[in-house]
């Protein structure tokens, strides 16, 4: 298989504090990954190098054949990495299908590409709530709409970042079922997310977090089966 994305080595700071010191992490196209790890371990620090909100101290990040370590974050993008940051951001005054058509792209030549009437297959809610406004939203349509958003650029890779946090559980389990049906159509996935019980049922393959470093890395046979782990560097 090939890696759509590798990083290697991967330093970065905030000012003077540096948070990661020499991070790999590697997905291979059409798999789901995860970046698991306690609050402060540098998860979301990790993301947003890869995104392009903070240009890494040293290490490099191959995304698609292309070293994008230091690249803007929309440059990133048109090369096909989305992410849905945790907090969604929804515009509160674009209806859902506004939001939907605004976002559809096809940067990467998808052979299949997002159409409103897939993402209403796969999120019959959002067809049910087009001609609402984003604040007009539950929270858990929101994340549905901030994933169908981000569907909607074709992205060879969808980085989800706290994807189910605040949700009730029936809504949580909602936006499991849909990941699994994405995972299905061979979507490239990352998640960063706390629970590892359902991580281990959606993903192939993981990487924990411990103080800037890589603690652990592994497939979901391992971890499943080492509850050690969990408690060690996840607290579960
Ligand atoms: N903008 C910032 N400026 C300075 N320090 C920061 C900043 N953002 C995060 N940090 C620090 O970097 C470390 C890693 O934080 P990070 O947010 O990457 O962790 P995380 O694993 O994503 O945790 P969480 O799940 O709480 O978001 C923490 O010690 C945090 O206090």
């Amino acid at each position: 298989m090939t890696a759509l994305l590798e990083v290697t080595g991967l330093q970065a700071a905030y000012g003077d504090s540096q948070v990661l010191f020499g991070v790999d992490l590697k997905v291979e196209a059409g798999q789901v990954a995860t970046l698991l790890g306690r609050n402060g371990m540098g998860k979301s620090t990790l993301l947003r190098c890869l995104v392009g909100w903070l240009a890494p101290r040293g290490g490099s990040i191959r995304f698609a054949g292309h070293d994008i370590a230091g690249w803007s974050a929309d440059r990133i993008a048109r090369l096909g990495l989305a992410v849905v940051p945790e907090g969604r951001q929804i515009f509160p005054n674009l209806s859902v299908r506004e939001q939907l058509l605004a976002f559809a792209a096809n940067r990467c030549e998808a052979r299949e590409p997002w159409t409103l009437d897939r993402i209403h297959a796969l999120f019959p809610r959002l067809q049910e709530r087009g001609a609402n406004m984003g604040n007009e939203l539950s929270g858990g349509e929101q994340q549905m709409l901030a994933i169908a958003r981000a569907l909607m650029t074709n992205p060879r890779l969808l980085i989800l970042d706290e994807a189910t946090e605040g949700l009730a559980p029936l809504v949580r389990e909602e936006i499991w079922r849909c990941l699994h049906r994405l995972r299905d159509t061979g979507q490239t996935i990352l998640v960063v997310d706390k629970y590892v019980r359902q991580l281990c049922e959606l993903a192939d393959r993981h990487t924990i977090l411990e103080r800037g470093r890589v603690a652990w890395a592994g497939e979901t046979e391992e971890l499943a089966a080492d509850h050690g782990l969990w408690q060690r560097y996840l607290g579960v």
